[in-house]
């Protein structure tokens, strides 16, 4: 029992209870209330004291009482009563808590599951679904079943993916479900696509939202908005500002505060939050050398803000580069009319900036092109031409944009000069040719060309580009290169290949047509000496007027070719029998009686052999009957000056034969059938031997010893001269180390030098090698090349020659006086000595008196020599009256019959003086 202060205490504390507490007596009067009784009642507490409870409650029995409420109205209370004994009075405790606002609450919430339940399910524009995160469906409200055509009946039993979502987003929603599956990040809220029971698309904007329902049971809502043409509208400019990377600014000019667009702040790299809403932020990233300008454009579209502002210019990247940005906008005005707002884009058009700079590079090197370079439409009409055309053609580029290629016979599409090219091109194909074009002036010009088509994006043909040369220069010159390639250069005449040719023809035809046609070779009489003596011009000259001559004086229809040097030949076609060749014959003959001219004006009148093959007897083959004809002309030149011949059978014969001579001396030279026979050229005065001429002889097996005569022009002509003449100068050389050898004094040795050799590049090295290896001094050997041969060349005789000399050898001019040689030239020969042709010296005969005219040229030819310090050497010296007539003129050696033949080397030796002999005779006259 608690007594004294224990009970104040507790008094303390029923009385400041929060709950109401009440003691009534076994009648229901309340003896006592706390002061929470008193607000839980309304009443005071002395109205409550004495009053009856008046409420029925079941003791130990929580309950819940409405108790009327002077001012909330009815306020609920749970009770609870617990029976006492107080001094063994029974007493009823009565505990009171007011759950009035709890109450509400609950009913409230009661209500409020219902409304949203309703609105949920209700709500008539917002598709609610729910699902699992498999896809199940386990919520689908009214709206869902109008949007989507399924009932939720139906919806209820199905997977989402399989009922709305359409085929090309079933990937992308699965793997939003492993997103949220694996990290709890709920799908983007975005428009979306989906798709109607019937299979049409539904457009609907969508936001999710996850829901926990239990550990490891998170639900997905979907709330989609059935999007209204005006919303959809929005979100089509939103996604194509977005899409189109365009970011906008929103400047309020009063407060000079921007709003820069996410957009705006992405094109220069940087996120939403790293730019302010100051206007400084544009201004502070322009470019240096835009940042004025710029300023100027905004200021003065500012103070006269019509139409739309354009700016472009660079600005800083977060990355440090820079970016080219188009802006664009317009003014807002506010209420009061002046400007508020200057609202606008930006756009990177950096890309294009870089494709333009490069057009422009593109531009300028097509204009600058070294090519010509013309565009036209699909019609022909040109739009475009560089510099280059207008520098080849004449024309300024105005005066041939618009007008159709085809006038300027450009060759472009339509041109008719090539009827296949606009089908080509019209295919699409590239076409490559020439064109034969004229320049404003008139001019004809050439042009390479190749024409591609220009294609749009599509494909379609919309233009045409044609770069093109001009090839004018290289036209002419490979039309000059293939005239050289059929002509000869000097007379125009046709060359071997085109003769080939016509031939070839002419042959078809007279097959075909069963006539005759003759092939004539036909080569100047003594033209070589000519050439050789008055020069190659003179001769080039005298050529050209043959050239001309032939071509007048033969028909149409024939042709005239010259094979090189003087040798000319003639297709005659057609002709009824062979012999209608010799009238034409006859005539060239007389037509060449009519004499040439000179360079000086000076006549001369040139004969010709001519040499004739006839189709069909001698041959129907093109080669064979220029060979029969080659043949035909040798004979006839050997048979005298101005000669005509037919080939026959026993040319063949003679031809054949000149094969087996040349077969012969070919294995000659192996079997070492050629030797030397020496002749001496005496002293005429004292008959000592001067010097030795070595002349070759071949002994051949069945013929005998054959005369050089016989064999050395075949030789020069085969060129088998090349093989044997080395072989002579060795066989010398020899012959002068055996003589040596022999104790003998060898005196200079002449060797015969034919022009082919001295043609020859190297002579002068094989022949010091030769000397070097046979060990013979220069100084023993002289060369005897022929006047002909020396003049034939003069220039390059004396670089020869020269150098022959430098090395010590002694030069003579053999035959001398049987060709023009130019006195001018000889003086500059740098040879020792001269050799009077034979004929000259024999024509003198026993008496020279009775032969004035060779006695005169005999004395003109020493007293020449004379005068150009050379040695003058008679040839063919046979009788005493002629070494007397020569010795009397001062000529003062001889070689010829008179002293000796030419003699094997051992029958020279026996004239030959012993060394030791002559050292000591040098020895006595130096002591003398
Ligand atoms: N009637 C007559 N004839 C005389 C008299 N004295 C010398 N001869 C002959 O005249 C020719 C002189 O030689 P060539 O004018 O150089 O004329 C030479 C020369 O052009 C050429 N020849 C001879 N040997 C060689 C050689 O080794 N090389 C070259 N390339 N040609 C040679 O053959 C030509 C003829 O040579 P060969 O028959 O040996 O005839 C030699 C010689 O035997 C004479 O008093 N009366």
């Amino acid at each position: 029992m608690m007594r004294g202060a224990g009970l104040q205490h507790f008094r303390q504390m029923v009385e400041e209870a929060s709950d109401a507490i009440l003691l009534l007596d076994r009648t229901g009067i309340i003896r006592y209330a706390n002061a929470a009784a008193a607000r839980l009642f309304g009443h005071p507490l002395e109205t409550l004291q004495g009053h009856e409870f008046g409420f029925v409650v079941v003791p130990e029995e929580p309950t819940e009482i409405q108790i009327p409420h002077p001012l909330r109205g009815v306020v609920a209370a749970d009770v609870r009563t617990v029976p006492m004994d107080m001094q063994g009075e029974p007493v009823w405790v009565v505990y009171l808590r007011d759950v009035t606002d709890r109450k509400r609450a609950e009913q409230a919430t009661r209500e409020n599951e219902v409304i949203f339940q309703h609105l949920l399910q209700e709500v008539p524009d917002i598709a609610i679904l729910g699902y699992h995160l498999d896809g199940t469906v386990f919520y689908w409200n009214r709206a869902s079943e109008r949007v989507f055509g399924y009932s939720a009946e139906e919806a209820l039993q199905g997977n989402l993916l399989a009922l709305i979502v359409p085929e090309n987003l079933r990937g992308e929603m699965e793997e939003n479900l492993r997103g949220m599956r694996a990290e709890g990040t709920p799908p983007e809220s975005g428009p979306l696509t989906l798709r109607h029971k019937t299979g049409h698309p539904v457009e609907i904007y969508c936001a999710h939202a996850a829901l926990e329902y239990g550990p490891g049971d998170t639900r997905l809502f979907c709330m989609g908005v059935d999007l209204t043409e005006k919303q959809r509208d929005q979100l089509r400019l939103r996604e194509a500002i977005r899409a189109g990377n365009i970011g906008l600014f929103d400047w309020d000019l009063r407060t000079d505060k921007v709003f820069y667009s996410r957009e705006w702040k992405a094109q220069l790299g940087y996120e939403d939050w790293e730019i302010g809403d100051d206007f400084s932020e544009w201004r502070s990233r322009l470019h240096p050398d835009d940042l004025g300008p710029a300023q100027r454009k905004v200021e003065a579209f500012l103070a006269h803000p019509e139409g739309r502002f354009v700016n472009e210019a660079r600005m800083r990247h977060k990355d440090g580069s820079y970016r080219w940005i188009l802006a664009q906008g317009s003014l807002i005005r506010g209420a009061d009319g002046h400007p508020a707002r200057l609202l606008g884009s930006h756009l990177d058009i950096t890309q294009r900036h870089v494709t333009e700079e490069s057009l422009q590079r593109l531009a300028f090197a097509v204009d600058q092109s070294p090519s010509i370079v013309v565009i036209t439409d699909t019609a022909g009409l040109i739009r475009y031409v560089n510099r280059q055309f207008c520098h080849i053609t004449g024309y300024e580029e105005s005066e041939v944009v618009g007008m159709n290629a085809q006038r300027l016979g450009s060759g472009l599409p339509g041109d008719d000069k090539d009827p296949g090219l606009f089908e080509k091109l019209s295919r699409g194909g590239t076409w490559e040719g020439q064109f034969k074009n004229r320049r404003k002036n008139g001019e004809i010009y050439w042009e390479r060309a190749r024409i591609y088509p220009i294609r749009d994006g599509q494909g379609h043909i919309t233009h045409y580009i044609k770069l093109a040369e001009d090839i004018t220069d290289r036209k002419h010159l490979s039309d000059r290169l293939d005239y050289l390639a059929f002509h000869d250069p000097l007379t125009g005449l046709a060359n071997r290949d085109l003769f080939l040719d016509r031939l070839g023809q002419a042959l078809a035809v007279a097959r075909r047509d069963d006539h005759v046609l003759a092939v004539g070779l036909l080569d100047l009489d003594d033209f070589k000496v000519v050439n050789d003596s008055l020069g190659h011009e003179q001769g080039d000259r005298l050529l050209v007027q043959v050239a001309r001559r032939l071509r007048v004086h033969l028909r149409e229809g024939d042709t005239v070719a010259r094979f090189g040097g003087d040798e000319f030949v003639l297709l005659l076609s057609p002709l009824e029998r062979p012999q209608d060749v010799i009238p034409v014959v006859e005539h060239l003959q007389q037509a060449f009686a009519e004499p040439f001219l000179l360079g000086d004006n000076s006549p001369m009148v040139l004969g010709f052999s001519i040499g004739i093959a006839v189709f069909p007897q001698d041959s129907d083959r093109a080669e064979e009957l220029i060979r029969h004809a080659d043949a035909a002309m040798y004979r006839a030149k050997n048979q005298g000056r101005h000669n005509y011949n037919f080939y026959t059978r026993e040319l063949d014969t003679q031809l054949h034969e000149r094969m087996t001579v040349d077969q012969a001396m070919r294995r000659g030279l192996e079997n070492h059938e050629f030797l030397l026979h020496f002749q001496p050229r005496v002293e005429l005065a004292s008959g000592r031997i001067h010097s030795l001429e070595a002349l070759v002889r071949w002994q051949h097996p069945e013929w005998g010893l054959v005369s050089p005569g016989r064999f050395i022009p075949l030789a020069e002509e085969t060129g088998f001269i090349l093989a044997l003449g080395p072989e002579i100068l060795r066989q010398v050389c020899q012959q002068i180390r055996a003589w040596e050898a022999a104790g003998l004094e060898a005196p200079p040795v002449a060797v015969n030098l034919s022009g082919r050799e001295f043609q020859q590049k190297g002579l002068v090295e094989r022949t010091l090698e030769t000397l070097k290896e046979t060990g013979v001094e220069p100084g023993h050997i002289e060369f005897e090349i022929t006047e002909s041969a020396a003049m034939r060349s003069v220039e390059r005789t004396i670089r020869i020659l020269s150098r022959m000399h430098e090395q010590g050898f002694h030069i003579s001019i053999d035959d001398f006086g049987t060709a023009y040689s130019s006195l001018n030239y000889l003086k500059r020969l740098p040879v020792q000595a001269i050799k009077i042709d034979q004929s000259f010296v024999m024509d003198l005969g026993d008496d020279p008196d009775a032969h004035p005219e060779d006695a005169a040229i005999v004395r003109a030819i020493i007293g020449l020599g004379e005068t150009l310090g050379l040695e003058v050497i008679a040839e063919g010296v046979e009788t005493a009256a002629q070494q007397r007539f020569l010795l009397a003129h001062g000529c003062r050696i001889g070689q010829g019959f008179l002293f000796s033949r030419p003699q094997p080397a051992e029958v020279i030796a026996q004239y030959l003086p012993s060394r030791t002999k002559a050292i000591a005779t040098q020895a006595s006259r130096g002591r003398s």
